[in-house]
């Protein structure tokens, strides 16, 4: 596998996924010798940052599913253009909390729009302007749980504001995973698994275990 200087970390709420990236970070500026910047699904630039704010909130009416998956299209694109090329462009490590592969589990299997038609959309979203290729992580660490786990962790412990999607309902949550563990079955190559119910001085040293298989 080639060295993945685009990376991004995946699972449900409260997987540990911040957690893990920020007691990573020196080890993988260690390991690279690259600046390794660290940025963050919805979000990432202003823009993006203002459209996680909208998506945070509870909103009335409802936020149609279609609407929600085209408001995370347009906030990645921007990302996507802004911030992650710009600095993969200037030889920089690129570390994302949540990447498209959770529009494909949250609106494609949790709001049942299906992982196609949210690659399709996404498809637009993710191309780089000047190849025409797809600006896609060369290594995605899942971290995985049970969803009653992350959610417990979430609700007693978080300092932040509970949010609208750690609001919906526990099949939401099941769903989500359950695309997460599809899409790891599916590409084995790029998205390793962590367990992540484990401590977290544990589930560290399995990131940092799979982060030197990825750069040898
Ligand atoms: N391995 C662990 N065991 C127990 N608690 C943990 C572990 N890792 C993180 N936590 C705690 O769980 C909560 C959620 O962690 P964190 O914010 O890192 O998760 P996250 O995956 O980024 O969550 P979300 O995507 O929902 O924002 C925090 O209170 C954190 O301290
Ligand atoms: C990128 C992306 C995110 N979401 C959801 C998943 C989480 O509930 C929030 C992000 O906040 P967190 O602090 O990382 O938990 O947004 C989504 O539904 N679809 C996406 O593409």
């Amino acid at each position: 596998m080639k060295k993945a200087n685009f990376i991004t970390f995946e699972g449900p709420e409260g997987a540990g996924k911040t957690t893990a990236i920020q007691a990573v970070l020196p080890f993988l500026e260690e390991l690279t010798s690259k600046v390794v910047v660290t940025t963050r699904e919805p979000g990432g630039n202003p823009l993006a940052e203002a459209v996680r704010d909208l998506l945070k909130e509870q909103q009335e009416p409802a936020i149609d599913a279609r609407t929600e998956v085209l408001l995370l299209a347009a906030s990645r694109r921007e990302h996507v253009v802004q911030t992650i090329l710009p600095a993969l462009n200037n030889g920089v490590v690129v570390v994302s909390d949540r990447y498209l592969d959770s529009s494909l589990a949250y609106q494609g299997g949790g709001r049942g729009l299906g992982m196609q038609a949210v690659q399709a959309i996404n498809d637009y979203a993710i191309e780089n302007p000047e190849t025409g290729q797809a600006v896609e992580p060369g290594l995605t660490i899942y971290m995985d749980l049970p969803v009653e786990i992350g959610l417990e962790r979430v609700f007693k412990h978080r300092t932040g504001k509970i949010d609208r999607m750690d609001r919906e309902n526990l099949d939401f949550h099941r769903r989500v995973r359950e695309s997460y563990l599809e899409l790891a079955a599916q590409n084995p190559e790029r998205i390793k698994t962590v367990n992540a119910n484990q401590p977290a001085d544990k589930v560290l040293e399995d990131v940092k275990t799979i982060l030197l298989e990825n750069w040898r």
